[in-house]
């Protein structure tokens, strides 16, 4: 996919904070650069999760989407009024401390947002929503975590049903009622937040997928990896293209390109 350089969509990618080496790292997982760049033909920019020390709004002005991407780490449940426990545990607390108002502000200025997995949980957590944890433990709810595999396509393999909300956003742009997704989560949307449209569902009820009820451009969360399988699955080959639909009309509607000399 190619497009016209001033039409090159400048995508902020959120960061896990890692200590290796003695080093605190701001990092993200390629799977997510790379589908920035396979997926929609971007430039990813991995923003740092340096909370308040973060000019967010002046961040906004200058990328033109954000990818919240997923994480083994889970929100502080504190955040959403729950206690934490060891059972929740691993925390990134920089990350939650930079995503929540990052998601807030890209949705008040209309910056096109991609929510992915734990990015999804922290869209419900940003709205006012609540999470559950070890959702496989309860009643009536199937096991949603990873395949135990060392092998990663085996762990992001496309295997659970959702069922897309008939008229809503996501149906229009995966065009599929109905199809199968990868899953690597134990926890979900427990109270889904006010402002939040339900546009996938599992089997067990389990929300796999939500819009920001009338966003003013696309923003969309989802539990499942679309980054993952972005060349090869259709639903999420259309997921990413949207998003980046979305971000290149923005630039276009803000002017702020000026068209390169052929
Ligand atoms: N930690 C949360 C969110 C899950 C998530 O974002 N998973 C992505 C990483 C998957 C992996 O490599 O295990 C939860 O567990 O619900």
């Amino acid at each position: 996919m190619t497009n016209a350089p001033q039409l090159t969509p400048l995508v902020a990618v959120t960061a896990d904070v890692k200590d290796v080496d003695n080093y605190r790292w701001h990092a993200a997982a390629e799977t997510y650069v790379k589908a920035v760049t396979i997926g929609l033909a971007g430039i990813p920019v991995i923003v740092p999760s340096l909370g308040d020390a973060l000019d967010i709004d002046r961040l906004l002005e200058r990328v033109d989407g954000v990818l919240v991407t997923g994480s083994r780490s889970n929100v502080h449940p504190p955040l959403y009024g729950a206690e934490a426990d060891a059972a929740s545990e691993p925390y990134d607390h920089a990350r939650d401390a930079t995503t929540l108002p990052l998601i807030r502000a890209a949705i008040r200025h209309g910056v096109p947002l991609l929510a992915i997995c734990r990015g999804f949980q922290e869209l419900n957590v940003a709205l006012g929503g609540t999470l559950i944890s070890e959702v496989q433990d309860l009643p009536g709810r199937s096991d949603h975590r990873a395949p135990v595999s060392n092998d990663q396509a085996e762990r992001f393999a496309i295997r659970q049903d959702v069922v897309i909300t008939t008229g809503g956003c996501l149906g229009r742009i995966v065009d599929a009622e109905a199809f199968k997704v990868n899953s690597l989560h134990r926890q979900a949307v427990g109270t889904l937040a006010e402002g939040l449209t339900v546009e996938a569902v599992a089997p067990d009820g389990t929300i796999e997928a939500v819009s920001v009820t009338g966003a003013a451009g696309f923003a969309v969360g989802v539990q499942w990896h679309p980054e993952y399988w972005v060349a090869t699955d259709a639903p999420s080959g259309r997921l990413f293209r949207a998003f980046g639909d979305a971000m290149r009309a923005r630039i276009a509607a803000r002017g702020s390109y000026q068209a390169a000399a052929e």
